[in-house]
């Protein structure tokens, strides 16, 4: 477990949230193709493609430092809801239409990793999960030559109960040691039916970004950074599991009266 402390970075607005977050992206991707001349992030549902969007479509200044590489770029999903990739649930087709969808031609084309449809309707999710995990492996080297998919970057959203990806409070799932990938079909966020990336896949990453933002959110972002009650919450253990390689991009409003101490970037 990690004992260094996370970044909370502050903000006035979302403008100015999305004006720190390109560049954090941008270092994080210029890590990777040095390391490996891919990026191999992850990405949540919720609020979190708009904001990711708003950071990367904006004009850059042009410097091959500020220009996202998509052709390198391959996006998974932290979480992904049972659903067909053209449903109004799907995370997929809300980062398409926010993101993919917006990217000029002359930036290249991030390669997606959406879920396998064909088991959408299974009853049980887990086909879902297992497909997944092995689409996981033939991008991270097989399970069995990595113990964990080391992504280069995993951005995650809080919701108002504490959940990351689709890890609940309370829920066994938090427990799960083994898979990289797992199944919910009791989700209390509907839609019930979903996979997720496991806390160790999560933690494991070099880099990971919540993006966390109103005045709705400043009661959990209490309980995550303040309080003794707040450290079995999901987002909680990311933090203890990450320590500094966990940032939050917040604004001002979602961390009123949060006494945790602000960093600057
Ligand atoms: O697919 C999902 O349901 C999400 O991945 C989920 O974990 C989301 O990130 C949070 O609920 C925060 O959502 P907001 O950013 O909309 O508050």
């Amino acid at each position: 477990m990690a004992t260094a402390q996370p970044n909370l970075y502050s903000y006035p607005g979302i403008d100015a949230l999305a004006k720190q977050l390109r560049p954090y992206v941008l270092r994080c991707q210029a890590a990777a193709l040095a390391r490996h001349d891919t990026f191999r992030i992850a990405v949540s549902g919720g609020s979190l493609p708009a904001a990711l969007a708003r950071a990367l479509l904006a004009p850059g200044n042009g410097s091959p430092e500020d220009t996202p590489q998509f052709n390198k770029w391959h996006i998974f999903f932290a979480d992904e809801r049972a659903v067909p990739l053209d449903h109004k649930d799907s995370n997929y087709l809300l980062l398409k239409e926010e993101l993919l969808d917006k990217i000029p031609a002359e930036l290249g084309a991030p390669t997606a990793h959406p879920i396998d449809e064909k088991h959408v309707h299974d009853e049980d999710p887990q086909e879902l999960a297992d497909l997944y995990q092995k689409d996981l492996m033939r991008s991270f080297a097989a399970k069995d030559s990595v113990k964990l998919p080391v992504f280069d970057l995993i951005l995650l959203g809080c919701g108002p109960d504490g959940h990351t990806c689709s890890l609940f409070p309370g829920h066994d799932l938090l427990r799960e040691k083994d898979a990289w990938v797992a199944a919910i079909s009791d989700s209390p966020k509907p839609p019930p039916k979903r996979i997720t990336l496991t806390l160790p896949v999560v933690t494991s990453a070099i880099n990971i970004a919540f993006v966390a933002t109103g005045g709705g959110k400043k009661d959990i972002m209490k309980e995550i950074f303040d309080s003794e009650e707040g450290r079995s919450l999901p987002c909680a253990l990311v933090n203890q599991g990450g320590g500094e390689k966990v940032s939050w991009f917040t604004d001002n409003p979602a961390v009123e009266g949060v006494s945790f101490p602000r960093s600057s970037l």
